[in-house]
């Protein structure tokens, strides 16, 4: 029996002697299972993924830290409600391997877990060396206390908004245009761009959508277990255009649902004679009105500094660092809170370094010198991480570049 702390809110949730977990989300089949003996203050998690049986106890342990004087990580595992933690920063910095290590020290230390990828290409299976594909909640196995891993699939995300925004079967604006009633617009609105929006959705959107949809499962009570949410992201290019978007969605879609609202109005007389019409116009409307809610409910998540926090994943390379830079600007701009700075990759100390070695030392300190420097970074708490002499693969590699990076 492994033990587990587990946060004293949560155990409330889960009274009930048996408690559904969480369904698959294309088959709606149960696929995990949380049992709860209160005598012994001890829960059963039984998961099953297709046709792997997997069965783990875990004995309950009071929680966390106080909430006075702390740093580190001590700040983050702190407290009961739920927290986002979103990884961001340039490809290949680390940032996978950051998040996955961060979520299996969070649900080690007693918090259940989600560790979710918005990176089109993701890559938390091959962190985790387990099958973490399909779309859904896949239990990762190894850590003491329940984590759950979830690769949202950008390609179904951009096939939502598609149909959201394109009348059945039909292609590209016009036909959207007449699907919403305003076929008679469509060359006037012209100026407003509204054919790059429709037919190629723009960048950023697919993860902003991976995100509300994590944010509409949690919603739910069959989610409500989760105190730490983890989110591996996509590189800086996405980010700054997924924060950006929600601007962009009121300026094209507001415009439209507007100027539909006028016209019906103006119209409304022969309403009931093409009721049948007016339905899917209202449908498509109502989907496009949702997305944009949603998109809004993205950054205020994006800026809530009571709940989220970003974490900017670099190296110590001058690139890399410039680019951290301008995210950390741009964030600032956006009023996104980020306290920390993750330095991943920095090579150890060592006592005979080969020339390579020298070279390379010198060059990090000097770009570790830039972060001192930098008037975005430098009030940033800095975290450095070691280049580790193996790839970082599996719950026991994760948990020690964790044990070395959160401390
Ligand atoms: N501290 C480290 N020491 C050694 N290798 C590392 C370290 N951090 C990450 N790596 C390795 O670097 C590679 C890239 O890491 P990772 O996939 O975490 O980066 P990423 O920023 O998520 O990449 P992408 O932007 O492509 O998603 C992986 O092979 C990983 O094992």
């Amino acid at each position: 029996m492994a033990s587990c702390s587990l946060i004293p809110s949560t155990s409330s949730l889960v009274s009930s002697s048996l408690c559904k977990l969480f369904t698959s989300r294309n088959s709606m089949a149960t696929v995990g299972l949380l049992s709860f003996a209160p005598k012994t203050s001890s829960f059963t998690l039984l998961s099953i993924k297709q046709r792997d049986y997997h069965k783990s106890s875990f004995r309950v342990r009071s929680v966390a830290a106080t909430v006075e004087d702390i740093t580190g990580f001590d700040d983050m595992v702190a407290g009961t409600q739920r927290k986002y933690y979103m990884l961001g920063g340039k490809g290949g910095v680390g940032k996978t391997s950051c998040a996955a290590s961060l979520a299996v020290k969070f649900a080690n230390s007693g918090h259940p877990t989600l560790v979710v990828s918005t990176d089109p290409a993701h890559s938390l299976s091959d962190s985790f060396a387990q099958d973490l594909t399909g779309g859904t909640l896949v239990p990762v196995e190894g850590p003491e206390c329940p984590l759950f891993a979830l690769e949202i699939n950008p390609d179904k995300a951009r096939e939502e908004f598609r149909s959201a925004t394109q009348k059945s079967g039909g292609t590209g604006v016009k036909d959207f245009m007449e699907g919403m009633g305003l076929g008679m617009l469509v060359e006037q609105l012209g100026e407003l761009k509204l054919g790059e929006l429709l037919d190629t959705p723009p960048p950023g959107l697919d993860e902003a959508m991976a995100i509300a949809k994590v944010m509409q499962f949690l919603e739910s009570q069959e989610y409500s277990m989760f105190t730490r949410i983890v989110f591996d992201t996509a590189p800086t290019g996405h980010t700054l255009r997924l924060l950006s978007l929600p601007d962009f969605l009121d300026a094209s879609i507001g415009k439209i649902l507007k100027l539909r609202q006028k016209i019906t109005s103006a119209t409304s007389a022969i309403k009931s004679i093409f009721r049948q019409e007016q339905t899917s116009q209202q449908d498509a409307a109502d989907k496009l009105e949702q997305l944009r809610e949603r998109m809004i409910k993205v950054r205020e998540l994006f800026r809530d500094t009571d709940s989220t926090e970003f974490v900017i994943v670099t190296i110590p390379a001058v690139m890399a660092i410039n680019e951290s830079s301008r995210l950390r600007a741009s964030l600032k701009k956006e009023h996104v809170p980020v306290k920390r700075l993750v330095v991943n990759q920095i090579l150890p100390p060592s006592a005979t370094d080969c020339k390579f070695c020298a070279m390379k030392r010198k060059d990090q300190s000097r770009a570790l010198d830039l972060i001192q420097n930098d008037p975005e970074l430098s009030n940033l708490t800095l975290i450095q991480g070691p280049l580790v002499d193996v790839e970082i693969r599996g719950v026991p590699a994760l948990k020690f570049l964790g044990d070395i990076i959160w401390k």
